[in-house]
């Protein structure tokens, strides 16, 4: 078989027994993909049971093999639990005129939120006001200095969780829906038990009877979103047919704009168009799932971070406010004038690193990357967290350093950063995201002192086996600093 270098496989345990070890003696994922990192090079192969696949842990291969070779470097590999309840539909997992069709038109549909009356930026604002507000004015925060107290990542659950809802639904979750705190917490779980394996297990083992203690607590809370986004698109059907609601122009939100488009694709009479309900209500679960977890996990890593470097928000604030006045909002058009918030920006991203693996491409033909030949078929996939740890990129990696971004020279530092991937498949939702943290760091730093409850968060992850980086759990204090009134 064609394929770079790589420890050598057993039959039918492949390299599971190395990776295993490696697993344990050095505490996580990524330090255990380092090791084959430390002694097959940038691009290397390792067996999950019969399947072998291939890293990339190198930004200038990633670069040449993504992005100037997108299309063979393209498609999604989509077995195990990721396509469980996707069968090749949604966004994520699904590859070819699909695939394109409904990235295209959720990138577009997204798109048009951000432009014109800027209904994306509104949006976030709107929520970022509400669950402030609400989390001060609960009965066991201080009265006096209004500050609130929060486990950082119910907050911004709560926060993310509400502006992905109201750009897909236009609702917005409550606090103390018992719906969502049950969903959360079997994520949680879920996300904490999701690994290596079961990107990779084929479905007769998701479904045989033996997994099934372990397969229940994964899947279900994914069940469970499927579910709630086919009631809310069964929901709108209902409320339009009943004339409670009705769509102008392209729609308030997500789910308008693709009933405006089944609707489009019936009249020109497109033949098997494969936007209708059922393919909606995956495309939400794919955006939620996507959207929510990914950026409420990142600003969890933004709080401990900065609860732990006191100087970065007082050197941020200052910049801000020398921009806004401290008399408005901090908005995205201010971008260009806050540097030292957009490098800590980037630096939580780089020390967040969210993914302990990224998803997997399917490589489209036999081809060659870095001098070693990789055979068409292949699972292969560009090692993030890996990439943002190279000593030769990112020196003293461990350091939490805003101003490394900012040093020259830098060496393109920020192009190197990539948390959203690479190339054609790269994040959908990346828009969105850079607008979400910039808004809501921004105006934070620029509205609250941040204290820990108890002791500050260490800035260590709780699942170094997960294929998700989760953040460290921790109760923290917003005390405002600015009460004057900025609308
Ligand atoms: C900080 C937040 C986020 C991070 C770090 C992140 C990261 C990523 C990464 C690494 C990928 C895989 C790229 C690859 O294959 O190389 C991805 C894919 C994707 N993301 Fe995000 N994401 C974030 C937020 C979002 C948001 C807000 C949305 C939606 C509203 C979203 C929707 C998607 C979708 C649909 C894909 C699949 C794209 C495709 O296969 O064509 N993400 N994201």
């Amino acid at each position: 078989r064609r394929l770079p270098k790589g420890p050598t496989p057993l039959p039918v345990l492949g390299n599971l027994h190395q990776l295993s070890y490696y697993f344990w003696r050095h505490h996580g994922v990524v330090e255990a993909y380092r090791q084959f990192e430390k002694q097959y090079g940038k691009v290397f192969t390792v067996w999950i049971g019969p399947l072998p696949t291939v890293y990339i842990a190198d930004y200038d291969v990633a670069y040449e093999t993504h992005v100037k070779r997108a299309n063979t470097f393209g498609a999604r590999f989509a077995v195990g639990a990721l396509n469980y309840i996707r069968e090749g539909r949604g966004i994520l997992v699904s590859n070819g005129e699909f695939w394109q069709e409904h990235r295209r038109f959720a990138l577009q549909t997204l798109r048009n939120f951000g432009l014109g009356k800027n209904l994306m930026e509104e949006k976030i604002m709107e929520e970022y006001r509400h669950w402030f507000a609400k989390f001060s004015n609960k009965n066991n925060n201080n009265k006096e200095t209004g500050a609130a107290e929060a486990s950082s990542s119910m907050f911004f659950d709560l926060l993310i969780g509400s502006i992905i809802n109201q750009l897909l639904t236009s609702e917005r979750f409550e606090q103390n829906d018992p719906d969502f705190a049950k969903l959360k917490e079997s994520l949680s779980i879920g996300l904490e038990k999701f690994g290596v394996f079961e990107i990779f297990c084929p479905d007769w083992v998701l479904d045989a009877w033996w997994m099934k203690w372990r397969m229940d607590a994964i899947l279900d809370p994914f069940r469970w979103i499927h579910a709630l986004s086919q009631r809310n698109v069964q929901r709108r059907v209902e409320a339009i047919e009943r004339s409670e609601h009705v769509i102008d122009d392209e729609g308030a939100d997500f789910i308008d704009a693709y009933l405006v488009k089944i609707e489009k694709d019936r009249r020109d009479g497109v033949k098997n168009s494969s936007f209708n309900l059922e393919n909606l209500a995956i495309d939400i679960y794919d955006l939620w799932i996507a959207g929510q977890e990914t950026t409420s996990t990142t600003l969890s890593w933004a709080c401990a971070c900065l609860l732990n470097h006191p100087q970065v928000v007082s050197k941020a604030r200052e910049e801000l406010v020398a921009v806004t006045g401290g008399h408005r909002p901090v908005s995205l058009t201010d971008k260009t004038k806050t540097p030292y918030l957009n490098a800590t920006i980037n630096e939580v991203q780089r020390i967040a690193s969210i993914l302990n693996v990224n998803l997997f491409r399917q490589v489209s033909e036999d081809t060659i990357i870095d001098g070693q030949p990789i055979a068409a078929g292949t699972a292969l996939t560009t090692h993030l967290a890996l990439i943002h740890t190279d000593e030769t990129l990112f020196k003293d990696h461990t350091q939490f350093r805003p101003e490394r971004f900012l040093e020259e020279p830098n060496n393109n530092l920020e192009k190197k950063l990539i948390p959203f991937g690479i190339g054609k498949r790269s994040c959908l939702g990346e828009s969105l995201a850079r607008a979400e943290l910039y808004l809501v760091l921004g105006n934070m730093i620029v509205d609250y002192d941040l204290e820990a409850v108890g002791e500050k968060p260490s800035i260590k992850t709780t699942s170094p086996f997960g294929i998700m980086k989760r953040p460290p759990v921790n109760n923290m204090r917003f005390v405002p600093v600015v009460r004057m009134s900025r609308s």
